[in-house]
């Protein structure tokens, strides 16, 4: 089990992590989860003995990382795949690694197997694709045949067999047993592959929970309900016998109803006795990308905005090639497009303020909100969490 207390990393004036305390416990895969920069790598490196935390502590079973009898046939771990000495083979890389922990050479030839690497062994790693090199960092996180797996980024840069493959190699290592700790921007591989959740935003704990819990306590399931859009007054009077009957309504950019709060055969009915015809009335499953994006959203440090390409656009040339003519089909807004938050539950509301971030529990669900008639409005941004950039004792 890995087990962090009050972690804390400062680097000078900039605040990394915060006071993060969670367990990663054996027999499941643990996903790590957050926005670029939120110090995700700075947890694994103290995990590892690899950044000394300013305050609080990390162990492996236990004791700290440097501590540890014999490490590398205990931990495991992918940080840096691209930390290997390009001129040395992918044999040779892992040779040299196996001698200083004393693992037979023999080893060395098995994971080159287990991660598909068997054919290019005695090629240098310097001409080594990006899966390629990532294979070759699971290799050697492998040769010890560790109890505690941390993988950073693990499928970065892989084809989809390999996504699949590093899929169930992590589940196959937590149901040995082993403590497996991944971080991924991938959620909807995170999602498939990961039982439990922590969420860090900031550098500070946003959720630990099952995944099942998180996307639950984060959104909600609806129903989308579409009826004749020849006819507007049997949407308007759908509308309102879903809102009578406690339904919460929203209207979707395509003119379609988004509907929470009645499961769908309620809805089927109460449209059969109100005699509108419904073209489509389908269940939308909130996905763990939505559930995450509600959460982190007011914790993303870096946004992109819209390319004005600053005049440089060209104009076709009629005499040349000129890409077809595309009918234009509306974006639907970024913001606005996941999954509603449970019912009660959206703390990203205007004039609400920033919630304590629900760690350990999701939050119980509330009673319903006052049913809603208008357009999706867009979740307004939240209030950012505390600034953590002014250090308290700048190293
Ligand atoms: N050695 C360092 N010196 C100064 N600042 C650092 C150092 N290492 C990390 N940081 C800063 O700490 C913060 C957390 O970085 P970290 O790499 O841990 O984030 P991350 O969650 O792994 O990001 P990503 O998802 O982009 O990999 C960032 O603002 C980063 O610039």
């Amino acid at each position: 089990m890995i087990e962090a207390v009050g972690l804390t990393k400062r680097y000078g004036a900039k605040t990394a992590v915060y006071n993060l305390s969670f367990q990663v416990r054996p027999g499941t895969v643990t996903g790590f989860l957050g926005p670029n920069g939120s110090g995700k790598s700075t947890t694994m490196r103290m995990i590892l003995g690899l950044d000394r935390p300013t305050s609080g502590h990390v162990t492996i079973g236990g004791h700290p990382f440097r501590q540890l009898p014999n490490a590398p046939r205990q931990v495991g771990a992918l940080l840096d795949a691209k930390a290997v000495h390009g001129g040395r083979t992918a044999r040779n890389h892992l040779l040299s690694l196996a001698q200083l922990a004393g693992i037979p050479a023999r080893r060395v030839d098995e994971v080159l197997g287990v991660v598909g690497l068997q054919d290019v062994a005695r090629k240098r790693s310097n001409g080594f694709s990006l899966g390629m090199g990532q294979r070759l960092g699971i290799a050697a996180a492998l040769l010890g045949d560790p109890q505690v797996l941390l993988f950073d980024e693990p499928v970065n840069g892989l084809d989809p067999e390999g996504i699949l493959w590093v899929r169930n190699l992590m589940k196959a290592l937590a149901a040995e047993g082993r403590t497996v700790f991944v971080s991924s921007h991938l959620m909807s591989e995170m999602a498939l592959t990961a039982e439990h959740l922590i969420v860090i935003g900031r550098g500070q704990l946003l959720a630990d929970m099952s995944v099942k819990d998180f996307i639950s306590a984060n959104s909600a399931d609806f129903a989308r309900v579409r009826t004749p859009q020849t006819d507007p007054a049997q949407r308007d009077k759908l509308m309102g016998v879903l809102a009578e009957a406690g339904g919460q309504v929203l209207s979707e950019p395509d003119g379609a109803l988004r509907v929470t709060g009645l499961p769908l055969p309620r809805i089927s009915d109460l449209a059969h006795e109100a005699d509108v015809r419904v073209w489509e009335l389908s269940p939308h499953q909130a996905s763990l990308e939505e559930a995450y994006m509600r959460l982190t959203q007011g914790a993303v440090d870096y946004r992109s905005t819209t390319d004005q390409r600053a005049g440089l656009m060209q104009q076709p040339d009629p005499m040349g090639y000129a890409p077809p003519q595309q009918v234009a089909v509306p974006d639907v807004p970024q913001q606005g497009w996941y999954a509603p938050p449970p019912p009660g539950q959206n703390p990203y509301a205007a004039g609400q303020q920033h919630p304590a971030p629900p760690a350990q529990q999701p939050a119980p669900p509330a009673g319903p909100p006052a049913p809603v008639q208008a357009p999706a409005a867009p979740p307004a941004p939240a209030a950012a969490p505390a600034d953590l950039s002014k250090s308290e004792d700048a190293r």
